[in-house]
């Protein structure tokens, strides 16, 4: 186990941040943390970090107690917003990086080539985009090839494809082994791009299992939605007992276990229905059943 976390506490004042948190992330293991603002995953990241300490319980680090010498060789960190020194070049910031790590400068150049910056690496940082620094953090992270990599909302301000790029390098790095753990407010990006999600809510984790499980927990809702004949929209809703969107299309909200009989009900109605769409709950939803405590 890469990390190890249990019955995790903190609190500031009478204010408890962070309350029994205790979850796992193995070799190779992609896991996305979310929660609403405040909901205490920077303050969970810090503790792994070994930058803070918590109140309570137990957190083991590749095996080491976090900010021993053996949790900091091995774990790398990219905060939301990495701040770089503006004068100078990608390639002199990443030679100031190994350099602190005591590892060479040559590896510098095939880093910046890992996350695409090879074209950039001679002009300063003060000329980069977002996108363009977020890459340096990147590669600031890479040296080394950490086995535990930490990342605090990494593709917030990032476009699609600069995501998407960002996201095979993290799939290379999981292939390879390393462990990762990701903040994240982008539902949609981290349900196609991690294994497992953690929900923190309140700094109370309230779900901790793949996305197919926490949506058959869930069972939410499952929509159909209908596209009927010209003019004969009326008529299918009715037929369904179902509601009417516009002209032609009809919204048909039913349990998942109904669905294959309400498919029937549909199917039945024969040419007075063009297509039917199954759509599933979204992350969106499921995020919000259990942050409200669905998961209890
Ligand atoms: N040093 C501190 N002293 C007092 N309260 C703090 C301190 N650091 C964090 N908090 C409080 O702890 C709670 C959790 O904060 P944290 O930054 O961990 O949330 P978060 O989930 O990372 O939020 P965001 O998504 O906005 O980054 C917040 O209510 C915050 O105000």
């Amino acid at each position: 186990m890469c990390l190890t976390l249990s019955q995790v506490t903190k609190r500031y004042g009478n204010h408890t941040v962070l309350d029994a948190v205790g979850f796992d992330v193995r070799a190779g293991e992609r896991v996305a943390l979310l929660g609403h603002n405040g909901a205490g995953k920077s303050t969970l990241m810090k503790i792994i970090l070994g930058l803070i300490p918590a109140d309570l319980g137990s957190v083991s680090v590749l095996g080491a107690a976090p900010g021993s010498q053996t949790a900091r060789t091995g774990t790398a960190y990219l905060p939301e917003n990495a701040a770089f020194h503006p004068a100078l070049t990608g390639q002199e910031q990443l030679c100031h990086y190994l350099r602190l790590r005591g590892a060479s400068t040559s590896q510098a150049m095939p880093l910046l080539e890992r996350v695409g910056l090879e074209t950039a690496a001679r002009r300063r940082i003060g000329t980069y985009s977002k996108g363009m620094r977020q890459r340096v953090g990147l590669a600031q992270a890479l040296i080394g090839t950490p086995r535990l990599l930490v990342l605090d909302e990494p593709t917030s301000g990032l476009d699609p494809v600069s995501r998407r790029e960002f996201y095979t390098i993290l799939d290379e790095l999981a292939a390879q082994g390393t462990a990762i753990l990701l903040s994240s407010h982008a539902l949609t990006e981290v349900e196609a791009r991690t294994d497992r999600i953690v929900i923190l809510s309140s700094g109370v984790m309230v779900a901790n299992d793949t996305l197919a499980n926490l949506r058959r927990r869930a069972s939410l809702p499952i929509r159909l939605q209908i596209s009927a004949q010209n003019g004969k929209a009326d008529e299918v809703a009715r037929k369904l007992s179902a509601g009417r969107r516009n002209g032609v299309m009809v919204d048909l909200v039913c349990r998942s276990d109904e669905k294959l009989a309400r498919l029937g009900d549909i199917s039945a109605l024969g040419s007075l229905v063009d297509d039917v769409d199954i759509i599933p709950p979204s992350l969106e939803d499921i995020y919000s059943h259990f942050s409200k405590g669905g998961g209890a």
